[in-house]
Formats: structure tokens, C-alpha cells, sequence
């Protein structure tokens, strides 16, 4: 047989009730009928209490009264036939007439006792499973009511009553056993002690009822009907890619309960724990969900954990002194002095050096922990044995469950990676020798993108989400969001990676949406947005959302995003740019981004910064990396200028090639840092320093392509208006190569730790001879490429090459 529990917003409403009876018709088919057990209304328990404390106050109850009354005939009219409605109306109109009396009686005496606090409240339960029983026997006929305070048998303990499981058991037997062949429906949460007064269970009390009927009737299994689909991975309200599990063993299922999974209330299950019996957890919403099963065994998991729990208010105290080292007692003495108190200690974890010792508690009971602390162990804290007490509040718990974490190392390292990487800072750590769980406390601030950095770290079937905030909406930028949205269902599948663009800034606009701006609307988005551009309060907002795995992106040729990078890796943000202005400003920047980087974890990618998307940065990095030494470079790195001598033939002018390369999207915003060689020195100067030399601007020797009179022009009209009267300057240089077979190539060279770029004129033996385009080609000479060196060539500017540099510095950033 099986004992199944409907909770509060199963039988909350006309339409819940419908689905609960369509759930029990096959259940009432079966040779051995379920047992019912059922909750009171949804929210009439607290309107219950409420009215009790109002009564008590002297304050009236007839409205909630009425209220209560209202709801209950309603729903009985609704659901019943006519002729069947008057018995259930009558025996309803009863309990209410009991309930005012016992209200009057309440507020006549202004005083509410836990006894009869238990009986008004009993009157929800009493209610809802006559309701409802009087409509299964409508439509299944064999129907009893059961009021479950004449089977289950407490203490006085009124409000949380201690279950007397031997008399419990065997009243339960026999009812079941006298009434073979009848659905039982019974009221949950209530009971009555020795003298027949009506006690309830507390927290959690109606599931316990169907433990209980479950364990006394060794149940095949016990179904727990809920609004929820089972048991999760996180609180899907702070984890969206939180997932229900199928099952889980009962040791997990209290662990996870435990920290805030308010499915099931962990002591409820003990006695069908005990017995072994399965509890399944289902959602009368979506009756088709198979649920969650909790059980004794599992079968074995892929899952490395089963799912993270948090508390999200908690403070920490912390104690401290030499007075409780190798003093044995010291411990037993706090913690049975919070017990007395009854202060609830949610974790606690020493020291091995038994210096300091820390727990964790509720914030409400955070001050009352201190002052009887203070009180009991005022001696010590004179004599300077102890230090004062430590208090920090506002921060919550993360905790990692599941079994399988036992048999798996390297579960630790997931987490603290995930948290660190992510900047949480961690302020205390507990793990159960039993290992099913490893805590750790943080600033509740962090909370939630702890969460989903952890959610991601572990669930690796499930996207990694990457946030990525965007400096810079022109050529590259724009490009990247195409490349973006067209692929997006590529990298979900074969990376595992989604990326969501957090926010935008141009010049003039700055937009942001942590669940993603849309990438075919983004150009109205940032045009309708509210907000003005301004870098700071862009971080400022960047740093606010505080989301997990985030990406700053500066797609922007400006100098004034530089000055934040330090700002963002000591967020534990990570930065890509295509932007050469920093790496390629004093060595001491360069130097302090990449440290910075390294310290907070994060990574500093810059691909493009070197001949776009061509893996140049990279390559060195590995040649680097792998104890390698740089001799010589040889590159051809600027690709506006290699489009420029390779088009600049026959009749063409000078003027039109370079603004062709302008249309082309290879020059930079100003195409004067190509042609005076700037944007090369630029390229130069971060090659040189990836390799490990620590040089300078200055350091760089350029032979300028370009005459004075454009070097000078003081706008990049006037310059395009110069370059106009320059076709006799250039038509000369090319026709000089042309007679000797030859065409210009604006080379860079790094030997013996100095920087060269220099127009050259190279004939078919050089290997740079044949470039077409705005192809660069870079050769390294090095230790292990000594005899022929390493060479990488392509095409080195466009928005496209470029836009998929930055792409890839992104999935990388996603991998680690
Ligand atoms: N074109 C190419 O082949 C390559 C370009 N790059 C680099 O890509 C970067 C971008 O180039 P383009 O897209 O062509 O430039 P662009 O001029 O088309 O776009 C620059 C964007 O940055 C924005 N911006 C500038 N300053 C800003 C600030 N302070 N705050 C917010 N937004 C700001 C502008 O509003 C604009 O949207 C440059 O640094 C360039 O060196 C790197 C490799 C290759
Ligand atoms: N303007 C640059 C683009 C790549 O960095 C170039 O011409 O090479
Ligand atoms: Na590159």
C-alpha cells in the first residue's frame, strides 16, 4: 500500500482538489487502498494563528472567521452535488461554531496557551480532510475520515508533541486492518496526548503524519504532493539552471533540506528512514513529473554532487585566546551553554591550533549569543584568557552535498576554484568527516553568484554561462555581437558555453540586463537606454550585478578604459581587449595588469592586439611558456600597410588605396596610427615584452612611411587632403622597387633586445616577398626554431578576423 500527503496548495483551491481526486482514481483501484493524509488549506494555518493572537490581544476575529468559513463552503459547493453538499455544510458550520467559542473564550481571557493554541490550529487540518473526504466518497465511494488524533498518540508537549511511536503504531495497524478495503483519509499534524487534548507535530507536521502512517503499515512507499518539482540542485530561485534530481538517499536529502530546500522538512522522514521505505516527492502541478525519490540506496550517480544548499542570513562569532587550548571542557561548555539558551548552532568549525573557535548562527539570535557568552565566561575574558567576542553578520552559507564526494577527490578544489576565480572570499570552511558535505561561509552579498559559479563548476552537463560586459559598439564590437548571435547554438552544444552580454557602452550610451541583452535588438536597446555613457558607473553597475563568471570586453580604440583594468581584475574580473593602448603604454602597466590578473585569478586575454585573429600571442605564450627563448622576430604586422603596397599598382592613387583600407575596416579609427607606424611600434613593443623583454616607446626605432607634411596633418581629413598630394612621393618609391623586381614591405624586427620598423624593398628570395591583401606574417627564431623558424601568416586586420580573435579569447575565458 502507499500512504500519500497533499500539502497546503494541493488542496488550496477548487482546480487543486480536481487534480488531487484525478491523482487518487487509479490509486483507490487498487487491491490495498492509500492512506490520505492531508494539510489544512493553503494559508489558513497562518490565518488560524492569527486569529488566535488577535483574540488574544483583544482584538476581533469575526472577519477572518468569515473568511475562513467562505472559503471552506465555497469550495464545498463547488465540488459537491447538491444533495450530498447539506452533511458536509452542517458538519462544517460545526467546527466553525466550535472555533468562535473557543476564540471567545481566547479573547475573554486574553490568553492564548499553547494547548489551546493547538486546538484552534488543529481546525485547519480538521476542515480541509473532511472537505475533501466528503468529495472522494462522492467519486470513489469507499471513503473514511480519519481524525488522526485518535490514532497518533503524543506527549504534552503541546506545539511540537513527542510521538509515542510503539502505542502510535499499533492504534494505526488496527485502524488500517478494521477498515480494509476503504481509502482512509486522514488529517495531518495533529494528535492528541493521554488525556485525548489535541497536540500537534510542529514544523513540517503533516509530512511526518504520512512517515508515520507509513512506517506503522510498512508502506511500499510514501508520497509527499507538493507545488515544486521535487528536489532540486539549488533554490531555483537564485539558480535558474537549478535541475530535479531524480533520487537521492535520505543522508543527502537531510543535508540538502537542511540548508533552506523547504520541500521536506528533514525530521519528518526519520521513521520512514527507519523503516527503510521510500519517500517520493511530486508536484500535484505537473503530475506527470516522476518526482524525486529519496531512499536508503541509490542507484550510483554520474552526478559528482547532488546539489548545493544555502542559508542566506546567518552571522558568525568568533572566539579567540590562548584560555582554550588544550583546555578540554572549554567547547562543552560554550556549546552546552547555547543549547540551554536554546541558539540554534547552524556550523561550527576550530582551529587544530584549539586558538579560536567559530560557529555560525541565526541573525536574530546573533546578540543574545553574545551577551550570555560574555556573562558565562566573564573570569576568562577579565584574566585576558579569551579576547572579545567577534561578530560579523550579514554573510550566508554555500554548501556542496552528495554522497559521491566521499569516492571523488578533487571536489574541494572544484568549489574553492569556482569561488576564488569568481573573487567570494571565503570565511570559514566546515566539512563532515563524513564528507557528504563541505561548507562554507561568505558575504551574503556573494551568495548568489556564488551559487551559480559552484552550479556551473559542477553540473558540467549543464551551459556555462559567461556574463560579458562590452566597451565599444564600432567595427569590432558590432562584428563580435554578429558573430555572437549566429553561433550561439554552436557553442551551447559542442562548448558548453552560453554567453550572455550583461552590458554595452558606446561614447554616448550605456546599457545592462544580467539575463542577457538581446543580440538582435541590442542596437535599440542602447539607442532607448536611460543611461548616458559614463566608464565608472559602468564598472560601478559591473561590479554592482556581481555575476558569476564575468568578462569585461574593450573593443574600443580609446585610452580612457586603461585606466580601469586594474580596477576590474581586482574585482576578479577578467579582461579581453583588442585594444593595444595598454599593453603597449609604460612597461610598468603592462607589467601591472598581468600581475594583477594573476593575483585575483582571472585571466588577461589579448590575441588581437597581434596581427587580429591570428594566433600570434598565443603562440609565443606557449613558446614562452614551454622554456623557450625568443632569438629573433621578423613580422609584417601592420595589415593596412600590407594592403596598401599590395594594391597600390598601375594607375592606382595613393589616396583612394588608403581609404579603401579604411572601408575595408583594416585601418584603426584614425588611420593615421598606421601609416606613421604607430599602431605597429604598438604590436612591436607587446611582442617584445610577451618575450620577455622589458622595453620601452623609446626603445623602438621607426623609419616613417610617410612624408612630413601627412605626419603632421592635424585631423584625418586634412591628412586624407595631404595624402592627395603625395602620389608623386609614393609613385616613386614604388616604381624604384619595381625596376629591381622588387615590392616595399614595411618590416619590424626584434634582435639582441632592440626594436627596429623599416621600409624595406625585398625580391622574390625573401620570404616576405609574397604576401597578398592584408596578410601579416610573423617568423620566430628560437632555441628549438633555431634552423628554420616558426612562421604564422594571414590575414592580419578586418572586422571579421578581428571579431573572432576576441570570440576566441572568450571561450578560453569560459574553460577555465
Ligand atoms: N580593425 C582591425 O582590423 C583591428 C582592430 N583592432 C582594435 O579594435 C579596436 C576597435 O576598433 P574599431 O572597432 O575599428 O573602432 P571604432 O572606432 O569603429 O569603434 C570604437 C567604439 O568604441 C567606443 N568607445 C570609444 N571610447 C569609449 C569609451 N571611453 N567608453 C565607451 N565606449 C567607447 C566608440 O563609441 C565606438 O563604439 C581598436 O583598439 C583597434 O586597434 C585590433 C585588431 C585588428
Ligand atoms: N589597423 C591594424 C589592424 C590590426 O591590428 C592594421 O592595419 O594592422
Ligand atoms: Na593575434
Amino acid at each position: 500500500m502507499k500512504v500519500l500527503k497533499f500539502g497546503g496548495t494541493s488542496v488550496g483551491s477548487v482546480s487543486s482538489i480536481q487534480t488531487l481526486l484525478s491523482i487518487l482514481k487509479d490509486e483507490v483501484k487498487n487491491e490495498e487502498k492509500p492512506v490520505v493524509v492531508l494539510s489544512a488549506m493553503g494559508g489558513v494555518t497562518n490565518l488560524l494563528s492569527a486569529m488566535a493572537e488577535d483574540a488574544a490581544n483583544g482584538k476581533e476575529f469575526t472577519a477572518g472567521l468569515a473568511e475562513l468559513e467562505k472559503r471552506h463552503f465555497d469550495t464545498v459547493k463547488a465540488l459537491l452535488d447538491v444533495q450530498n453538499q447539506n452533511p458536509a455544510l452542517t458538519r462544517l458550520k460545526i467546527h466553525f461554531n466550535q472555533l468562535e467559542e473557543l476564540l471567545q473564550g481566547v479573547l475573554t481571557l486574553r490568553e492564548l496557551t499553547p494547548k489551546t493554541r493547538d486546538q484552534v490550529l488543529a481546525f485547519g487540518e480538521r476542515c480541509s480532510t473532511l472537505m475533501v473526504s466528503k468529495v472522494a466518497a462522492q467519486h470513489f465511494g469507499d471513503v473514511l475520515f480519519v481524525d488522526a488524533a485518535d490514532v497518533i498518540k503524543t506527549d504534552s508537549a503541546f506545539g511540537n508533541a513527542k510521538v509515542n511511536t510503539e502505542l502510535t503504531e499499533r492504534l494505526v495497524q488496527g485502524l488500517y486492518t478494521e477498515n480494509k478495503g476503504k481509502t482512509l483519509i486522514v488529517t495531518g499534524f495533529i494528535a492528541s496526548n493521554d488525556a485525548g487534548q489535541t497536540t500537534t507535530l510542529g514544523r513540517g507536521g503533516s509530512d511526518y503524519t504520512a512517515a508515520i502512517f507509513g512506517a506503522a503499515l510498512n508502506a511500499q512507499e510514501v508520497q509527499i504532493w507538493t507545488d515544486v518539482n521535487g528536489m532540486m540542485t539549488a533554490d531555483p530561485r537564485m539558480v535558474k539552471k537549478a535541475f530535479s534530481l531524480t533520487e537521492l538517499t535520505y543522508t543527502e536529502a537531510m543535508e540538502l533540506s537542511y540548508f533552506g530546500a523547504k520541500v521536506i522538512y528533514p525530521p519528518t522522514m526519520i521513521p520512514a528512514f527507519l523503516k527503510k521505505i521510500p519517500i517520493v516527492i511530486k508536484n500535484t502541478f505537473e503530475p506527470e513529473f516522476e518526482g524525486t525519490v529519496i531512499r536508503h540506496d541509490c542507484k550510483a550517480s554520474t552526478l559528482p554532487i547532488k546539489g548545493i544548499s544555502s542559508i542566506n542570513n546567518i552571522s558568525i562569532l568568533n572566539l579567540e585566546g590562548s584560555g582554550m587550548v588544550g583546555k578540554s571542557g572549554f567547547s562543552g561548555r560554550l556549546f552546552s551553554l547555547l543549547a540551554r539558551e536554546q541558539i540554534n548552532v547552524i556550523l561550527i568549525t576550530q582551529s587544530s591550533s584549539e586558538h579560536s573557535i567559530t560557529f555560525a548562527v541565526q541573525p536574530q539570535d546573533t546578540d543574545r549569543a553574545k551577551q550570555v557568552i560574555e556573562q558565562e565566561f566573564e573570569l576568562e575574558l577579565a584574566a585576558k584568557k579569551l579576547e572579545h567576542l567577534v561578530i560579523e553578520k550579514n554573510l550566508a552559507i554555500l554548501a556542496i552535498v552528495g554522497e559521491n564526494m566521499k569516492q571523488t577527490p578533487g571536489m574541494s578544489g572544484k568549489l574553492f576554484h569556482a569561488l576564488g576565480r569568481n573573487g567570494v572570499n571565503v570565511r570559514a570552511i566546515a566539512q563532515g568527516s563524513s564528507e557528504y558535505n563541505i561548507s562554507v561561509i561568505i558575504s551574503a552579498n556573494d551568495l548568489s553568484k556564488a551559487l551559480n559559479a559552484v552550479h556551473d563548476a559542477f553540473f558540467v552537463q549543464l551551459t556555462k554561462t559567461l556574463h560579458a560586459f562590452c566597451l565599444g559598439t564600432g567595427n569590432i564590437g558590432k562584428t563580435l555581437f554578429n558573430q555572437l548571435n549566429a553561433h550561439s547554438e554552436y557553442l551551447k552544444d559542442n562548448n558548453g558555453i552560453q554567453v550572455k552580454i550583461a552590458g554595452i557602452s558606446n561614447t554616448r550610451k550605456m546599457t545592462f540586463n544580467s539575463d542577457g541583452i538581446s543580440l538582435d535588438t541590442w542596437q535599440n536597446d542602447l539607442q532607448s537606454s536611460p543611461y548616458e555613457a559614463d566608464l565608472q558607473s559602468f564598472i560601478n553597475r559591473m561590479k554592482e550585478m556581481n555575476l558569476p563568471n564575468c568578462v569585461f570586453i574593450d573593443n574600443t580604440a580609446s585610452p580612457v578604459p586603461i585606466g580601469f583594468y586594474e580596477e576590474i581584475f581586482k574585482a576578479n574580473i577578467s579582461v579581453i581587449t583588442c585594444n593595444k593602448i595598454g599593453n603597449s603604454g609604460s612597461y610598468k602597466q603592462y607589467r601591472t595588469f598581468k600581475d594583477t590578473a594573476r593575483a585575483h585569478g582571472v585571466d588577461f586575454f589579448y590575441e588581437t592586439n597581434v596581427g587580429a585573429g591570428l594566433p600570434i600571442i598565443n603562440t609565443l605564450k606557449n613558446l614562452m611558456n614551454s622554456g623557450d627563448r625568443v632569438q629573433r622576430i621578423e613580422a609584417i604586422l601592420s595589415g593596412t600597410i600590407s594592403f596598401i603596397f599590395n594594391n597600390f599598382k598601375g594607375d592606382a592613387n595613393f589616396h583612394d588605396v588608403v581609404k579603401e583600407a579604411q572601408d575595408k575596416g583594416y585601418t584603426e579609427p584614425d588611420p593615421r596610427d598606421d601609416l606613421s607606424g604607430k599602431d605597429f611600434m604598438r604590436k612591436m613593443l607587446i611582442l617584445a615584452r610577451d618575450a620577455g623583454y622589458a622595453m620601452e616607446e623609446a626603445d623602438v626605432e621607426i623609419e616613417s612611411v610617410l612624408p612630413k607634411a601627412s605626419l603632421e596633418a592635424k585631423t584625418v581629413e586634412d591628412f586624407y587632403a595631404t595624402l592627395k598630394t603625395e602620389d608623386a612621393h609614393f609613385a616613386k618609391l614604388k616604381d624604384a622597387a619595381e625596376k629591381d623586381g622588387k615590392v616595399l614591405r614595411y618590416i619590424g624586427k626584434l634582435e639582441d633586445g632592440k626594436v627596429t620598423i623599416t621600409l624595406q624593398m625585398v625580391d622574390e628570395n625573401h620570404p616576405f616577398y609574397m604576401l597578398s591583401g592584408s596578410d601579416n606574417i610573423i617568423s620566430f627564431t628560437t632555441d628549438r626554431y633555431r634552423e628554420r623558424p616558426l612562421v604564422v601568416k594571414g590575414p592580419g586586420a578586418g572586422a571579421e578576423v578581428t571579431a573572432a580573435g576576441v570570440f576566441a579569447d572568450l571561450i578560453n575565458v569560459g574553460a577555465n
